[in-house]
């Protein structure tokens, strides 16, 4: 019986790194959680433990903050992913390979009665910024989007006209709230990209699809999103939603001689529906090794 060593990376996970601007005296945050993972000539470390081709997980979390100094900041997620990706595979002769995993958390300036503060902060929105950078020799391959943008429209939904088996007792409706915790990820073609700018509009975009579109589905409004997105960004090549149907349920206030138009309602977390799916151009280019390591969908 012949046992071999399969596909293996390995790095540090989930480098925490605030990077504070203070050229003026109105300071910029960037606050990022980065997981490095190499891939390359590591037979012998699994086999036999000979680890001289092993860049230690320390050092890679060492590289990160110091190139942070270096490069004097971090700047767009992913440009900072392919920065890193091309230092440890370019100056490594042992290192073929990266996967440079980066969320970004948000930040706004406080709003004081004096106007925005130079210097404190409040944590804004709950959604996380995501990039996963993967670098094999020489070729590159850049996958955004964020997780737990939630929404709700508390009218503009139905649905009805599903099959009904013995085992139905859901009830067709044409007024309800539809409720998400959206998490896309999307395929960058090529990696020189305005991703700041980007990113912005691509958020945009799926909020104000998610709010235009009158949804026969969450299907539907899942498809619109992606639709909206790949038709103003050439440069996207695909998008990935993964979105909860976060259910409303309306009460039965009857007991108390009440009625409840509409207005009443138990938000269920559990268990939740789970719509997923990739909208993607006909002429795409190649994924590559884009997903190779990034889930298909959550
Ligand atoms: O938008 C929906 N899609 C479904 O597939 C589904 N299934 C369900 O029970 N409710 C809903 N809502």
């Amino acid at each position: 019986m012949g046992i071999r060593l399969g596909d293996n990376q390995y790095g540090k996970a989930e480098v925490r790194l605030v990077h504070i601007d203070r050229r003026t005296d109105v300071h910029r945050i960037k606050d990022v959680n980065v997981t490095s993972q190499l891939r390359g000539d590591l037979e012998e470390v699994h086999t036999v433990g000979d680890n001289g081709t092993c860049l230690p997980t320390d050092t890679q979390k060492n590289t990160v903050y110091a190139k942070a100094r270096e490069w004097g900041g971090v700047g767009a997620v992913e440009d900072f992913a392919l920065r890193l990706a091309r230092h440890f595979v370019d100056e490594h002769d042992y290192v073929s390979g990266a996967r440079q995993e980066i969320e970004e958390y948000s930040w706004d300036r406080i709003a004081t009665s004096e106007g925005p503060h130079d210097h404190s902060f409040v944590r804004s929105g709950a959604e996380t910024r995501t990039t996963v950078v993967t670098k094999e020799g020489g070729r590159e391959w850049v996958v955004s989007g964020f997780t737990g943008l939630t929404v709700l429209k508390s009218t503009g939904s139905e649905f009805h006209g599903y099959p009904k088996t013995r085992y139905t007792t859901l009830q067709e409706t044409t007024d309800r709230i539809l409720a998400t915790d959206v998490t896309a990820r999307w395929r960058y073609a090529g990696t020189s990209h305005d991703f700041d700018k980007a990113y912005a509009s691509i958020r945009a975009l799926c909020l104000e699809a998610f709010a235009n579109t009158h949804s026969l589905a969450l299907q539907q409004t899942l498809f619109q999103m992606g639709t909206a997105v790949l038709e103003a960004h050439p440069e996207v090549a695909e998008i990935r939603f993964s979105m909860p149907n976060k259910h409303h349920f309306l009460v039965d206030l009857s007991p108390f001689g009440l009625d409840n138009p509409n207005e009443v309602f138990f938000a269920a977390d559990r268990p939740y529906g789970r719509i997923e799916a990739v909208v993607e151009r006909d002429d795409a280019p190649e994924p590559g090794d884009a997903w190779k390591s990034v889930p298909a969908f959550l």
